[in-house]
């Protein structure tokens, strides 16, 4: 397209681009197709004899969820898994998309007509709409295009892919719209669902697999979805498979194949038109004016059947009709002409012919951290909200503590405050868990499509804490360090700062570390908030350091909240000296419980003493501080490590 189709500035950036003469519908298609489509070829997926074995947990029996499944989608077609629930529809479409554990599957996958790795030139749409809610319609898109187009784009042919596919979903009304949040109402469900489809579709995959994409919504919306969908394989000759429940008879007729599964197996495969006729033939025949698609699901529902044999006999029924029929024998004539064919060209779709991202590491981590620096300073639930809860408590314990004095009784005043200060924050971290389950669904879905890698993205979600740490920190420590009157030199405020941030930054990995394992919200605050409040139990304020029982004693070790409370102690106590209370009895001048003889005579103290008495002779803040940073990279290192290995559904 040539570029005087664009009156406006193109900001590299962020690739916000200002149009002023030109609307988006002026967008040349044929360059979006063009340039987007074709630069590989169509994929016909087929499969044969697809099997899905388990061994059921309880009766240790083996157990087919899937059972020789049979068919052919070819590019520009869209099929529908349909079937009761429990029918298998979801095992299947994982099962193709090549998402099930290889040890239980049997069967063959073929891209035209070759035994290949479909998750190469696939997306998978899972049934959740996992968006950055705090971002706009356009900006998820953009993100997502970010990280996916090949850098060989320019930013001209990416805004018009982008702005193309708003066009298809029908999302241009919306599309500067946040996606909303609990405070924000966002755009409707549909809405949200096609932008969740779109943003994982713009690169135009080959072959798009979607788990039950209408589910949620109503049929105008769930019309509107499918239509875009089917709107899109057909303009890009791309091969779609999606498990769907219950279709209005409007979006049942967008379809050009089924799939009606029941107890895993096929009960019918073959144009969407023929099945009303096949089942007529077979004395089934569609009442007039009825959801063709309701009277199959009907049919072949056995949930309510009396007992088990009596359903298994009717699924039966219908399964050996269908094997028995000259659609399965067409089927598979399919199938054998385009695996003949591909034995005399194209390429085995692998690994190997695969790319398996379009940005390098280090681009995937600086548009990660794009993103989550736009989220977090959006998401007043993730940063804002703990910001101002700081700093509240920063004003309360200033009040309390107000100038703290230098007397032997300011000493439990000091300790108590540093031991707070340290504790409460930390303790705090567990604000960020909600804003870290959204983004972690985000992360998800986008792994699983091949957005990025885990490296760049746990680097990413480091490296942004770090600025918002500093934040919190400061606001905290600019309000409370001098309304306390902790020692008043530069030198110790910026220390104190330092352990602060470095307690914090521990917490937080240990947020993302526990979330990253537990991903459930009530499970992860749960075990975070005992950890913390374990670490606060033994970090030697309330009980001290060299009375903590030997049992207990590793947990010293790793006790973050220890290192960061006796490196604020030494910090604030060295180089201060203090005042003893005079001897009503009178029997010395002083009477000092620090110091030994020397203060009792003089009435006063040093800081070190303090410490001493403490039996903080140890404390080294380097070391302190170096004990600090090993832990922040022990539960990076684990969040990385959960991350690369738990296996999620998808
Ligand atoms: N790993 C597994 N272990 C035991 N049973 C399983 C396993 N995976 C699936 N099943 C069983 O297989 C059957 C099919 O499950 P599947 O989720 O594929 O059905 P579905 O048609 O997608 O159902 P729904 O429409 O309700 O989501 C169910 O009875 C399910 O309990």
């Amino acid at each position: 397209m040539p570029e005087e189709y664009f009156k406006g500035e193109f900001e590299s950036k962020d690739y916000t681009v200002s149009i002023t003469s030109v609307s988006s519908a002026d967008i040349n298609e044929q360059y979006v197709t063009s340039n987007f489509s074709s630069k590989s070829s169509p994929v016909s997926l087929a499969w044969k004899n697809l099997t899905y074995q388990i061994t059921d947990p309880k009766t240790k029996k083996q157990k087919r969820i899937v059972q020789n499944v049979n068919g052919i989608v070819n590019p520009g077609e869209v099929l529908a898994i349909m079937g009761p629930s429990g029918a298998g529809k979801s095992t299947f479409l994982d099962l193709l998309a090549g998402r099930k554990d290889p040890k239980n599957v049997s069967g063959t996958v073929f891209l035209n007509g070759k035994p290949g790795d479909v998750k190469y030139v696939s997306t998978y749409v899972m049934q959740d709409d996992a968006l950055m809610g705090v971002l706009t319609v356009r900006e998820n898109i953009q993100f997502a295009a970010d990280l996916c187009f090949p850098t060989t784009y320019t930013q001209l042919e990416k805004y018009a892919r982008i702005q193309n596919i708003i066009q298809e979903f029908g999302l241009e009304r919306v599309a500067d719209n946040k996606i909303g949040t609990v405070f924000v109402r966002g755009i409707s469900g549909g809405e949200k669902r096609r932008c969740a489809i779109a943003s994982q579709v713009l690169t135009l995959p080959k072959v798009i697999f979607l788990d039950e994409p209408t589910t949620g919504l109503d049929s105008a919306a769930a019309y509107n979805v499918m239509n875009a969908i089917v709107n899109m394989a057909k303009r890009y000759e791309l091969t779609v498979v999606a498990s769907i429940h219950q279709p209005s008879t409007e979006t049942y007729a967008l379809f050009d194949k089924l799939l009606l599964l029941g107890h895993g197996k096929t009960l019918y495969f073959g144009e969407r038109e023929k099945a009303i006729n096949y089942f007529e033939q077979l004395g089934y025949a569609c009442p007039p004016y009825n959801n063709p698609a309701d009277h199959f699901l009907k049919l072949v529902n056995s949930d309510f059947m009396k007992d088990i044999s009596e359903a298994e006999q009717h699924i039966t029924k219908f399964s050996i009709a269908y094997s028995k029929s000259t659609y399965i024998t067409n089927i598979n004539r399919q199938i054998d002409e385009t695996i003949r064919l591909a034995n005399n060209y194209g390429e085995i779709i692998s690994k190997k012919t695969a790319k398996r991202y379009a940005r390098n590491f280090f681009m995937q981590t600086i548009i990660l951290m794009k993103r989550s620096f736009k989220n977090a300073t959006r998401n007043i639930l993730m940063f804002w909200i703990r910001v101002a809860m700081y700093m509240c408590l920063a004003l309360l314990m200033g009040s309390t503590w107000w100038k703290v004095g230098y007397d032997q009784k300011n000493i439990q005043d000091r300790f108590s405050a540093h031991f707070f200060s340290v504790a409460f924050l930390a303790f705090m971290s567990v604000a960020g868990i909600p804003g870290f389950l959204e983004e972690r669904l985000v992360f998800q879905r986008e792994r699983s499509n091949g957005f990025y890698s885990v490296g760049p993205y746990v680097l990413a979600n480091t490296l942004i804490s770090i600025p918002f740490l500093i934040i919190i920190t400061v606001s905290f420590s600019m309000i409370a360090y001098p309304m306390i009157g902790l020692h008043e030199n530069l030198h110790n405020a910026f220390y104190f700062n330092i352990f602060l941030f470095l307690a914090l930054f521990v917490a937080e990995s240990m947020v993302v570390f526990i979330s990253a394992a537990i991903p459930i919200f009530v499970a992860a605050l749960a075990i975070t908030a005992f950890a913390n409040g374990f670490f606060m139990v033994v970090e030697g304020y309330f009980v001290r350091r060299d009375s903590i029982r030997k049992i207990l004693k590793w947990a010293n070790y790793i006790d973050y909240q220890k290192y960061s409370f006796e490196a604020i102690v030494k910090n604030d106590l060295v180089g201060l000296t203090f005042n003893c209370d005079p001897d009503p009895s009178g029997q010395t001048t002083c009477l000092c419980n620090y110091g030994g003889v020397e203060a009792t005579k003089t009435c006063k103290f040093t800081g070190q003493e303090v410490l001493n008495s403490y039996g903080y002779t140890d404390i080294n803040l380097y070391e302190w501080a170096l004990a600090l940073l090993g832990l922040i990279l022990a539960f990076r290192i684990g969040f990385y490590l959960i991350l690369l290995f738990r296996k999620n559904r998808h």
